[in-house]
């Protein structure tokens, strides 16, 4: 799958611009601010229909006007494919492919996939545990569309409950009846969730092990956990055991909605005993394992794109990112950096063909 051209209206700091990319290696290079990491974000959009770093959706139009359009053109299996992302004040985003607007976004993902590395992962160490369950979904929902609609039923049903709970509580009342109902349907959604999860980590982590061996000079021993309340008991006895501290809390306090994944580096938490170079490999690890797992099980390389990289790593690892990609179906990337004469370096190392475009 190839992003042939690009073109933004309105979006962030562009009010028009077009692009035309090489199949493979794309070098986004300019000053700090041009709106290298902007031109990414329009790329994150087209696969996942929102923003990579800004989830306020209409912070994302340019400054005083009222509307945004991203247009990219594909070619997927041998077909064009054109998708255009827009967004108007004071509505609702707009996704169409071919003309046709999609009536539920999630039909979308995982349609064209995609990995993103950027400083912005930090946040998978520092924030908190919704922070990584986005990751692990955003990871399991672009191979596999049940788990989005899992997730998606969950969440709804959980939402319900938590308003339910709020209802009991401000007119002093009470109906297990219909609690039952929804515990009932949180635990068919969870149990499929966590399964999925169990089961994707299970295949994830080793090959993210391997990565960060292959980035790191150390040789420290580092683990992700999966933790859920699920390990415990099943959801449904778990819901009956905490109605009372639900109630009290006015939301539902067990479930998938609390579950994280704990990195550690030789068994502490990596957050606070990690120094910066081994966080770094880390997250690094993380997608490019999130990359080996898309590849796994779609059969071909998702677009990569690598924001600012060599903040996080030398020229010689920067180089052995790349040649991963670089294999017999090639993969396209995308790469922002403020020195161009660095980017070419490297990419002219791994590959006769790329294309430099200067903002
Ligand atoms: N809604 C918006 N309207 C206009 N400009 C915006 C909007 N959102 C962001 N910007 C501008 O985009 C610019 C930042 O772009 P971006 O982060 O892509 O820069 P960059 O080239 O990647 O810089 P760096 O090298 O520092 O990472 C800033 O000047 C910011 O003011």
């Amino acid at each position: 799958m190839i992003l042939k051209s690009l073109s933004l209206l309105n979006y962030k700091n562009f009010d028009t611009k077009t692009f035309e990319f090489d199949a493979t290696i794309n070098c986004l290079v300019g000053n700090n601010g041009v709106g290298k990491t902007n031109v990414l974000d329009a790329i994150y959009h087209l696969s996942f229909g929102k923003s990579y770093f800004n989830p306020v959706s209409s912070q994302n139009i340019r400054h005083d006007e009222d509307f945004f359009v991203i247009n990219g053109e594909y070619d997927k299996d041998n077909k064009t494919e054109n998708i255009v992302v827009s967004l108007k004040k004071g509505q609702k985003k707009v996704i169409k492919r071919n003309t046709k607007a999609y009536d539920k976004f999630s039909d979308h993902i995982g349609f064209l996939p995609l990995v993103i590395i950027s400083p912005a992962d930090r946040d998978l160490i520092i924030e908190g545990s919704d922070t990584r369950r986005k990751f692990i979904d955003s990871v399991i929902s672009q191979n596999d569309k049940n788990y989005l609609s899992h997730l998606i039923n969950y969440n709804k049903v959980l939402a319900q409950r938590n308003s339910l709970l709020k209802y009991f509580a401000a007119n002093h009342t009470y109906n297990q009846d219909t609690i039952d109902v929804y515990n009932e349907q949180l635990n068919t959604y969870g149990t499929e969730i966590f399964e999925k999860r169990k089961a994707f980590l299970k295949f994830f982590v080793p090959i993210f092990k391997e990565r960060y061996k292959a980035i790191s000079d150390n040789n420290e021993a580092i683990d992700l956990d999966y933790k859920s309340h699920l390990f415990d008991d099943d959801l449904n006895t778990l819901l009956r055991q905490n109605i009372n501290k639900d109630k009290a809390l006015q939301y539902t306090s067990v479930g998938v909605h609390k579950d994280d994944l704990i990195f550690n580096i030789d068994d502490h938490p990596i957050k606070k005993f990690g120094s910066q170079g081994q966080q770094k490999s880390f997250l690094i690890a993380l997608k490019l394992a999130q990359f080996d797992s898309i590849k796994a099980e779609s059969g071909s390389n998702p677009i990569l794109l690598l924001d600012d990289i060599f903040d996080k790593l030398d020229e010689t690892r920067v180089a052995q990112i790349i040649k991963l990609v670089d294999d017999e179906n090639f993969g396209q990337i995308f790469i922002s950096d403020t020195h161009a004469d660095r980017t070419e370096n490297v990419v002219k190392q791994v590959h006769q063909s790329y294309k430099i475009f200067k903002l």
